[in-house]
């Protein structure tokens, strides 16, 4: 079987398409597992759409690296849209189903190493706006999969053991967010990794989404995630769009 590796923005995926959809959580954990897999934070199975009546160009599969299976996932969608269009899956412009709900991207750029990659996240759901956890403020949201978001003023420190706390209590990826001038820095813990990524799409817009609503930051800003790269986050009158880099880094066959 051949699959791809590809890095959006420090979050890195495994990529492969099929037109067999069945439950692939043992094998995401095997081809996920960094010593003895290829090694990536979740596993994308793109499933070409099997009749033209399909309002989209195709159906994903995502799971964590852990096997568990997630309704959505940010950086996956840039991702899988590029390998979509490089494989001639889809047009530069494309819409896929995910268990969210149908997702829109479109492949701005695109070499033989990545591209350029703009998604536009399923409308976000504030859930609660004051979830106080050792003496700080929480808010949880669904952006495509659930976060909490805790604006921070210090983004150096990420307390590991608090958001593995919180993702148990609320089954929710935790987010800290710093307003850093007109733009922001995020960290995430991801559920289903059970530990902080380089970055993590829907945790970067939840938090956008927050600090925007707050009136902390405009409604087209720069997003920096642990990793560094530049993410570019809006809001309109839909949802969030969210665009930055996508590395197709290898292929390979297992
Ligand atoms: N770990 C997430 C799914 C992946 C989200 C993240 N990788 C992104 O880019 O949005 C969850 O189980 O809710």
């Amino acid at each position: 079987m051949i699959v791809s590796k590809y890095s959006a923005s420090g979050n890195d995926f495994v990529i492969f398409h099929t037109f067999v959809k069945k439950n692939r959580s043992e094998l995401a954990k095997k081809l996920c597992h960094r010593q003895e897999g290829v090694g990536a934070d979740g596993l994308i199975v793109l499933i070409p759409k099997s009749s033209l009546d399909n309002d989209y160009d195709f159906e994903w599969q995502f799971y964590n690296s852990d096997g568990s299976e997630a309704e959505m996932c940010g950086n996956g969608s840039r991702a899988c849209a590029h390998y979509a269009f490089a494989n001639e899956l889809a047009p530069g412009k494309m819409s896929f189903l995910t268990v969210a709900g149908v997702i829109n991207a479109e492949v701005e750029a695109s070499n033989a190493k990545g591209g350029m990659v703009l998604s536009e996240l399923t409308p976000p759901q504030i859930l609660e706006t004051n979830i106080e956890h050792n003496g700080k403020r929480w808010f949880k949201l669904n952006t495509g999969v659930p976060h909490l978001v805790h604006i921070c003023d210090d983004i150096e420190f990420f307390d590991i053991a608090e958001a593995r706390e919180l993702r148990k209590k609320h089954n929710a990826n935790i987010n800290i967010v710093f307003v850093d001038g007109k733009n922001l820095r995020v960290r995430t813990y991801e559920r289903g990794v059970e530990d902080e990524t380089f970055a993590c799409g829907t945790g970067m817009a939840a938090s956008f989404y927050i600090a925007y609503k707050e009136g902390l930051v405009s409604n087209n800003i720069k997003v920096y995630p642990k990793s560094g790269e530049t993410l570019y986050l809006g809001v309109n009158e839909r949802s969030i769009t969210f665009k930055g880099e996508v590395k197709k880094i290898f292929v390979t066959e297992i």
